[in-house]
This record gives structure tokens, C-alpha cells and sequence, in this order.
């Protein structure tokens, strides 16, 4: 059973819920909503229930909800920050049922970095709160994956200025491992995984000419992964790295920074683009685009990235299972 949290209560989360509910609930994959069930109630039939164990037999004919109550109203497109708890709260309850192996996987709704902001809770996102929820801080890596495409930015919420700062051979070499590793074991690819990696600037630096980091940075950790018997190839110029035939070439691409990484998926595959967190002890999916207040509460939103993030949460679990149980940690 996959556990789906509520996202920002203002965005288009609760819509988007309930239209893949009515995609999904004659063939599956089956998932639970933890989150305020008046908030879905509108977009769904809901059921409350008290342990996860009874969403199966719910499934069906309504949203099996875990209830977690908002404190404040959900006004469609006015976000607010009251109920940032229930948000992280929705996040780090979907967690510990996975981590407990009760839940096959846990995929979010999306949130305003923003809005969940505090004293308390400083992330830039999901990604690394996911990583600190599950013991393993550091390790997260965020892929952005759709049918034509797997890109990872190495760094990511992080203005460019700090991305340049934040680039370094280690930080290349950890990303990569963790993708090769994700792709042969969560993907479920056969043959041993082509990873590519973008240069970062102009002509990938033009041996120097228009900047160095190629040459002091990327070059060093592709050496290191290939002696370490990884498929890498690169540093290849982003401006063709995402062409037809450049993406045929290999089974994801390693991008310098956010935008790199997140523009030619989403202007290539925004309706099937799903956002994966590898190096995690549990699986995570999410839909690729944010909340959508802009159109929040119109009847507008898509509901496709969504449905591909719980169809893909539910194979990579699934896959994940058989690789263990083929080779037993
Ligand atoms: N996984 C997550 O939690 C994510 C959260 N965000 C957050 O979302 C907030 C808004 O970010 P934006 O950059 O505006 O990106 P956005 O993806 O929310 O919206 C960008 C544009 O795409 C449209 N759009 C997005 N999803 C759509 C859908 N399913 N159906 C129809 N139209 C859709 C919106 O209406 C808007 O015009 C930010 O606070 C950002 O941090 C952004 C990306 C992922
Ligand atoms: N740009 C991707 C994004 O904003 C999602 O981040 P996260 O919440 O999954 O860490």
C-alpha cells in the first residue's frame, strides 16, 4: 500500500488527489492520503480509517484517509503558514510507516518550501528532510525521471552563486554512485547503468578557455568512476546533452545545477515527469511541478504527474523487494 501525503492544502494537492483516485481505483496502484479528510471530501469519496492495514478493502470506493486535521482553512491559491506543521506532519507520519514496512512507499503532494519555513525546520524542500527522517542525512539524491529522460541535479535548492561554491569532485562522485546504484536496483535496469555528466560551462569549458571546473572538478571524478568501473561518460556541453539522440545514449544525466537538470525535463515530459529520491533506506516519489496556486481551486489541474509518480513508486518498490530478496543485505 502506498501512503500519499496531503502536500499544501492550498495548492492544487487535494485535486489532483482525488482525480487519481478516479483514475485508479478500479486497477490500482492503491494508495492511502494522510491529511485533513474534509479537505479531499470535495474532490473524492473519503473514508477515514485508523491503521493503514484497512485501506486495501477501501480503496476500491473511496480514499482510505488517515486523518491529520489542518488547524487552519484551506483557501484554494492563499497559502498558510499555520498549517505548516500538518504539512511536515503528513511528510514524516507517510515515513514511519514506510520505514516500519507497513507502507510500500511514500509519495508527497507538493509543498511550498516557503510556507513550511520556522524556526524549526529549515530544509529546502522534501528531499533533505526525507533523508534526516530516515537516519541518513547527506545521502539523498534527487532524480527527476520521466519515459526519454533520468536527470539529476548535484546540487540543488541553492542559489547558482552557492552551486558553483557547493560543486566539487566528492559531490560528483557520491551523486553518481548513488544513481548507478538506484538505477540497477530500484529501476530495475539489466545491463550496468551509462551515466553522463554535464559540463558546466559554455562548450564544457573549452579545455579551459571559458572556465575551469571541468578540468579541475568533473574530469577528476569521471576518472574516479570509471576506474571504479562505472559506465561515464562526459563532460559533455549541456546545450546537446538533451537532444533525441544525445538522450539515447544514456540512462541519466548528471546536471551541475537545478536548472540544468529540471528545464529539459519539464519542457520535455512535464505531464510524466516524476521527481525520485534515491539514497534512502525507504522509496519516494513525487509529482516533477510545485502547487500550482495560480490555478488552485479552478477544476484545471492535471492529474498525470501525479499518477505516474504512484505508478513508478509502486514499481520501484516492487523492484526493490525482488533485489533484496534476490540478495539478502
Ligand atoms: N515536490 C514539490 O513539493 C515541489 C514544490 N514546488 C513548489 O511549488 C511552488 C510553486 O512553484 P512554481 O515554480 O510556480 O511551479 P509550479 O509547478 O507549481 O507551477 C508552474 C506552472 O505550471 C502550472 N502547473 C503546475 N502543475 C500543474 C498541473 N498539475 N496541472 C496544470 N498546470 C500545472 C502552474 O499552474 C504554473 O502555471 C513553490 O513554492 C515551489 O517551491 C515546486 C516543485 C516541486
Ligand atoms: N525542483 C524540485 C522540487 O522543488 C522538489 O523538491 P523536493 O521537495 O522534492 O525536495
Amino acid at each position: 500500500m502506498l501512503v500519499l501525503t496531503q502536500g499544501d492544502p492550498s495548492g492544487i494537492g487535494p485535486e489532483i488527489t482525488g482525480k487519481s483516485w478516479h483514475a485508479l481505483h478500479k486497477g490500482g496502484p492503491a494508495f492511502a492520503w494522510i491529511g485533513d479528510p474534509g479537505l479531499l471530501a470535495a474532490h473524492a469519496p473519503v473514508q477515514p480509517i485508523h491503521d493503514l492495514a484497512q485501506a486495501g478493502a477501501v480503496f476500491g470506493h473511496a480514499v482510505p484517509v488517515l486523518p491529520l486535521p489542518l488547524v487552519a482553512p484551506a483557501i484554494p491559491g492563499k497559502p498558510d503558514r499555520r498549517n505548516g506543521p500538518a504539512i511536515l506532519d503528513s511528510i514524516r507520519m507517510g515515513v514511519d510507516l514506510a520505514l516500519r514496512g507497513q507502507a510500500s512507499a511514500v509519495v508527497t503532494n507538493p509543498i511550498s518550501k516557503d510556507v513550511v519555513q520556522s524556526a524549526d525546520f529549515t530544509h529546502p524542500g522534501h528531499t533533505s528532510f526525507l533523508a534526516e527522517l530516515c537516519g541518513v542525512p547527506g545521502q539523498d539524491v534527487m532524480m527527476l525521471a520521466g519515459p526519454s529522460l533520468r536527470v539529476v541535479p548535484v546540487t540543488v535548492h541553492v542559489a547558482l552563486r552557492k552551486a558553483l561554491d557547493q560543486l566539487n569532485t566528492e559531490l560528483i562522485v557520491r551523486t553518481a554512485r548513488t544513481v548507478a546504484r538506484g538505477l540497477a536496483r530500484d529501476f530495475g535496469l539489466l545491463a550496468p547503468p551509462r551515466l553522463t555528466v554535464a559540463g558546466l560551462n559554455p562548450h564544457a569549458g573549452e579545455g579551459g578557455l571559458m572556465g575551469r571546473e571541468e578540468l579541475d572538478i568533473i574530469i577528476p571524478a569521471i576518472e574516479i568512476l570509471r576506474a571504479e568501473g562505472l559506465d561515464v561518460t562526459g563532460p559533455l556541453p549541456a546545450d546537446t546533452l538533451f537532444t533525441p539522440q544525445a538522450r539515447s545514449r544514456y540512462d541519466a544525466a548528471l546536471c551541475m545545477y537545478h536548472d540544468q537538470a529540471l528545464i529539459p525535463i519539464k519542457t520535455l515530459e512535464m505531464d510524466e515527469g516524476v521527481n525520485v529520491t534515491l539514497g534512502l533506506p525507504i522509496i519516494r516519489t513525487s509529482p516533477d511541478h510545485g502547487t500550482a496556486f495560480d490555478i488552485a481551486g479552478q477544476g484545471k489541474a492535471d492529474p498525470s504527474s501525479l499518477c505516474a509518480a504512484l505508478h513508478l513508486a509502486a514499481r520501484l518498490a516492487d523492484n526493490r523487494r525482488a533485489a533484496s530478496t534476490a540478495h539478502p543485505v
